[in-house]
């Protein structure tokens, strides 16, 4: 028996300048289905999203929520309307506490004589965990100083609260480490449970197979079709979205650690006050060492530390191949190391500005002229090419970043430091938001750059990332090191995931 539609879409269309990103989209949506968008970076998958939320202005086209004509005004209006999403984007407001994020734009059912009571925001915050089955929250703290992960749980809340009965997960899981996930999972059960829908976009295909009902597939703004995710398969999958096959492996084929003796980098009993605890390692030339851990395990610490950007209290942390202490960003940077925050858009890239200034940024000495100056062409072409290389769709590398889709901001985030003479990269889940066919391209450029001997730090949420690339993994269990495992004795999965628990 066919289910009820919930929602309706009737030729849909939206345009950013001369980019079309949605056309005419059509598409039915069925209480208590689980559906899953798929298509490459920047097909129009998050615009379309942000139009069923209120984010975005429809330029022409329908939608029917139960029947009736539905127009959000904004994501507010949506959310009286039963509809909620998570952004791809954080998008919190920094310097208000997590529970006050937690009901944005709904605060007013806890003021009295204007005043905010902070006392029933932080109950009613609590009381909608109860209710959705989520792990506790620490609603007090700033939502500024809180992980990816912890924000990205505030921001499901805040959509949880609206009680909708369309919840849209803009590359939600993909921001969660496995606990956090699990939990996401249990959610999406207890909708269907509810015969209420989900909307879910997930760059991991085998995610989407696995908890969705059916996927629409779009490619260049348009939606190919919508499939059932039972009579797919993971490569037919992939090969629709780009619409030619996906050949060979991701991963590395060989099954030893193999790297060089020389230790060039080390951190000694090092303990921070974010919660390290007494953390020793080495890294060796050429060697991809792999992190891996619950949420708070500590394993995004460890990029933060290594670079300088978190002062230990205890311990040392060196670069031996140049005898320095890392003591600051400073040091590192000048010392050939790089790194790739979780938090693209917090920590890494200027949103406000161009793409062409993103690129060239860490490469500043390189551009400079003999006389001092830097050169206008010269930054041009190193942007140019670096956006032939990295195939970053967008209009030019004069349009600013905040118009990129989220899978190329991450093109330029990694692909800027792939450009210079690295001797150790650090890399926090590298491949978070980018599709099947950048995430091999990513791949092939850590082998490559292990054969020139460039050493790397890998820090992952994906258990598959982890083994499929690493020499050593690490496994933390809050803020420590539980095990050290070396791709010879065959990673499992299931024996990482039970060190990490
Ligand atoms: N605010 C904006 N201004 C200008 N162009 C935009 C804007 N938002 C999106 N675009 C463009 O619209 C197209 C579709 O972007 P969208 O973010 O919907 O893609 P996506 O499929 O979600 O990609 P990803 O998987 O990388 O997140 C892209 O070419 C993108 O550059």
């Amino acid at each position: 028996m066919k289910k009820e539609c919930v929602l309706k879409i009737e030729n849909l269309n939206k345009s950013f300048g001369i980019t079309h990103a949605n056309k005419n989209i059509c598409m039915e949506l069925h209480k208590g289905e689980i559906r899953g968008l798929s298509g490459e970076n920047g097909c129009g998958k998050s615009t379309l999203l942000s139009q069923i939320a209120g984010i975005y202005h429809s330029d022409s086209g329908t939608m029917y929520k139960d029947g009736e004509v539905y127009a959000p005004k904004n994501p507010i209006d949506a959310g009286d309307h039963k509809i909620a999403i998570v952004v791809q984007e954080l998008g919190l407001i920094a310097d208000l506490p997590a529970g006050v994020n937690a009901f944005l734009g709904k605060t007013g059912q806890f003021t009295k004589f204007g005043y905010l009571s902070l006392k029933k925001v932080y109950q009613a915050a609590n009381a909608e965990l109860e209710k959705w089955g989520l792990p506790k929250m620490n609603f007090r703290s700033l939502a500024g100083g809180m992980n990816v992960e912890n924000r990205k749980m505030i921001e499901l809340v805040r959509a949880l609260s609206s009680d909708p009965d369309i919840l849209i997960l803009d590359e939600v899981t993909q921001s969660l480490s496995h606990d956090n996930r699990n939990i996401v999972y249990q959610l999406l059960k207890k909708f269907k449970e509810m015969n209420r829908s989900i909307i879910l976009i997930s760059h991991d295909l085998e995610e989407t197979l696995r908890i969705t009902d059916t996927i629409s597939i779009l490619r260049d703004g348009e939606l190919l079709d919508t499939v059932n995710s039972r009579e797919i398969s993971e490569d037919e999958l992939k090969r629709r979205m780009v619409g030619r096959n996906i050949e060979g492996d991701y991963y590395r084929s060989d099954e030893e650690e193999i790297y060089e003796d020389e230790v060039i980098f080390s951190f000694s009993e090092v303990s921070t006050e974010s919660g390290l605890k007494d953390v020793s390692f080495d890294v060796h030339k050429g060697e991809i060492l792999g992190f891996c851990g619950l949420s708070d395990s500590g394993i995004h610490d460890i990029g933060q530390a290594a670079y300088g950007l978190m002062k230990p209290e205890k311990g040392k942390i060196m670069l031996h191949s140049d005898q320095v202490e890392i003591v600051s960003t400073n040091v590192s940077l000048n010392h050939r190391m790089a790194y790739v925050p979780k938090d693209r858009d917090g920590e890494a890239l200027m949103m406000k500005t161009t793409i062409l200034r993103n690129l060239c940024l860490t490469s500043m000495e390189q551009i400079r002229g003999k006389a001092g100056y830097i050169s206008a062409s010269h930054m041009k072409k190193m942007a140019e090419d670096a956006k032939a290389e990295f195939n970053i769709k967008c209009t030019s590398v004069l349009q600013n970043m905040n118009g990129l889709s989220g899978g190329n901001k991450q093109k330029v985030n990694l692909g800027r430091w792939l450009l210079k003479d690295l001797q150790l990269l650090i890399i926090d889940c590298p491949t978070r938001g980018v599709d099947v066919g950048v995430k091999s391209y990513i791949y092939q450029c850590m082998k490559e750059a292990k054969k020139k001997g460039i050493s790397m730090i890998l820090i992952t949420d994906e258990l598959t990332e982890a083994m499929g690339m690493s020499d050593h993994i690490i496994v933390m269990k809050n803020g420590g090191i539980k095990k050290k495992i070396a791709r010879s004795s065959h990673f499992n999965e299931e024996e990482m995931i039970e060190v990490m628990i």
